[in-house]
């Protein structure tokens, strides 16, 4: 099986490692990389540390796709708002056949496909032009969600933070014999896969976590603890995601959790920093658009109205924008 890999960070890294380290006899390899981060690759390979192990894996490298060649499986991990520059890249490597895992967090281009017409049309917030909707259309896409953090410590070095367990689902919700063979090829990885027959719900439950807690986090520099410890903090994220849970419901993505109990499982990740923050802290641009803004954007087309997620929206944009981390 041919697979290539967009994005070599910390969720895109950590994946080459796992699949180049135990796959090696089923899966020709390959990345798409760029910068500072191919030059490493190329002349270290990646580095993985896990659970106190450090693992250096040779994988083939390259910024260019036709030297890749098309792929049986694209497995997509850059932030949201590189999504416009890789997605014709991404398209040339799946060729007529391939498919794309899009282990990605928030709202993705093809979350509403097959919805009526109120959602059916490209979010402004995550696919402007349509253009990504046109290149990766959405049967060839195989969603996730990640329970896991990782983080890069110098170009192609990865650190595993915490998590394994990958959720997979099909935008249609079916569970094919192929994803049942992929999701048991990604378990001879170390990857604790499930099977969802909604994964759009999957994906909004992690949003549900990560829209208050990565931008926040990005404004005030606190790690989740702190947030989470500071009484109006809390408060203010418990209402934004109130307003999320009444768009949930209205999009068949209910959650039935209370506030306080997802307050329960952020608070055992410590003294965590978000993804957004340590981008913020690295001046890397940030993936507001994909976490809030097209949460806020949903509401407007189903006519909910959004104060506090507006109020954190506007307030992280304005951030990003004088310390020039918008994209
Ligand atoms: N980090 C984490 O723990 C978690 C992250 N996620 C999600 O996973 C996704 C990936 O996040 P993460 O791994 O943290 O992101 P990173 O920023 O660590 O990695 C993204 C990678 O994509 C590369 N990239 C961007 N554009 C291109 C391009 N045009 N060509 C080649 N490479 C490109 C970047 O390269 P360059 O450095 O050159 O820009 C970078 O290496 C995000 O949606 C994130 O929210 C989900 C769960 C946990
Ligand atoms: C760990 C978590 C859930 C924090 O919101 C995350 O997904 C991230 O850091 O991007």
């Amino acid at each position: 099986m041919r697979m290539a890999i967009i994005g070599a960070g910390a969720i895109g890294g950590w994946l080459t490692a796992l699949l180049g380290q135990h796959l090696a006899e089923q899966v020709q390899l390959s990345v798409l990389a760029r910068g500072d981060t191919l030059q490493a690759i190329k002349q270290h390979g990646l580095q993985l540390t896990q659970a106190g192990q450090v693992h250096r894996v040779r994988v083939r490298a390259s910024e260019s796709p036709a030297e890749l060649g098309e792929q049986d499986l694209v497995i997509l991990a850059v932030k949201a708002q590189s999504l416009p520059d890789v997605a014709p890249a991404v398209a040339e490597l799946i060729g007529q056949h391939g498919k794309v895992l899009v282990a990605m967090n928030g709202v993705p281009w093809w979350f509403f496909h097959g919805a009526g017409a109120v959602l059916a049309a490209p979010l402004q917030t995550v696919d402007p032009s349509g253009r990504i909707s046109q290149l990766i259309p959405a049967e060839r896409v195989i969603g996730s969600v990640i329970h896991a953090s990782c983080r890069t410590t110098a170009p192609a070095q990865i650190e595993h933070v915490m998590g394994q367990s990958l959720i997979l689902g099909l935008p249609d919700g079916q569970i094919t014999p192929q994803l049942q063979q992929l999701a048991a090829l990604l378990e001879q990885a170390g990857l604790k896969i499930s099977l969802s027959e909604q994964i759009q719900r999957d994906i909004w439950y992690k949003l549900w976590g990560n829209m208050t807690m990565n931008p926040i986090s990005a404004l005030t520099a606190a790690s989740c603890d702190q947030i989470l410890d500071d009484v109006l903090v809390r408060d203010f994220s418990a209402r934004v995601m109130e307003e999320a849970r009444l768009i949930g419901a209205a999009i068949d993505c209910q959650i039935e959790q209370s506030t306080e109990d997802r307050f329960a499982v952020t608070a055992k990740l410590g003294a965590f920093k978000t993804s957004m923050l340590q981008d913020a802290e690295a001046g890397r641009s940030l993936e507001l658009d994909a976490l809030v803004g097209s949460v806020r954007e949903i509401g407007q087309r189903l006519g909910i109205a959004t104060p506090w997620t507006d109020a954190l929206y506007g307030l992280t944009r304005l951030m990003a924008s004088n310390r020039g981390l918008l994209a």
